[in-house]
């Protein structure tokens, strides 16, 4: 895909390890927050990812594009996809069981996706360095060998659970982060 430098591992990144809490093959991944956009299943328009981790490493989800996620009449809106990719991406790094934010993503739109497809997306990290990981990730169509029609790169940096706390609204809200 086309990327910068910024969302490039530079020399001397690390692979990532996988954690010893993380979900086994097959293992639903769950919603890190029941009203998240991606993964939430109490948010009414959202993605409703279904997620899960072959390799402790790599997340692969899917969701259907439904009429709330349109741009153009009856395709997808690039930033939903972009939200995707993002929800992707940011599940594949908490597989490390550490609390990281999007700080850079990239995105090249491929195909146009009509709505009704469904989109088999897949995210993993291919570098860490201090508090900068590393990720790439792409969404094909129909199937997980079907056509690309999205590939994304990032780059996600390590935070604390008080950038949480500090900045959003975690008083009364249940944080389901998948165990
Ligand atoms: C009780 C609650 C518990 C919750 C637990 C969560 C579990 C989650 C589980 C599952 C997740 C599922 C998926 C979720 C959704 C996907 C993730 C999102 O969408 S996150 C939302 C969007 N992103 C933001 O809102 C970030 C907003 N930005 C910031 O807060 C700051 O800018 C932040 C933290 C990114 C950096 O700020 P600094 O002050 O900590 O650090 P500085 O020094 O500025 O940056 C550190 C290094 O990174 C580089 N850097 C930062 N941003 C960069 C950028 N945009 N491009 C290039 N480099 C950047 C800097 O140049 C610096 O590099 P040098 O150390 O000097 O080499």
């Amino acid at each position: 895909m086309t990327r910068s430098t910024v969302t490039t591992p530079p020399p001397g990144a690390v692979p990532p390890e996988t954690h010893p809490d993380a979900p086994g093959p097959g293992q639903p991944l769950g919603p890190h927050y029941s009203r998240c956009f991606g993964c939430g299943p109490d948010h009414p328009t959202g993605l409703h990812f279904e997620a899960s981790s072959p390799d402790g490493l790599t997340v692969t989800a899917q969701f259907t594009v439904g009429e709330n996620h349109q741009g153009a009449p009856g395709l997808a809106h690039g930033g939903v996809l972009a939200a995707a990719m993002d929800e992707a991406l940011g599940s594949s790094i908490w597989l490390l069981r550490k609390p990281y934010v999007t700080g850079r993503l990239e995105t090249d739109f491929l195909r146009p996706v009509p709505v009704g497809t469904r989109l088999f997306v897949k995210a993993w990290c291919t570098g860490i360095s201090g508090r900068k990981a590393y990720l790439e990730g792409e969404a094909r169509m129909g199937a997980p060998d079907g056509p690309v029609a999205v590939r994304a790169a990032a780059l996600f940096i390590e935070v604390t659970i008080d950038h949480f706390v500090e900045h959003g609204d975690v008083s009364g809200h249940e944080f389901e982060v998948n165990p």
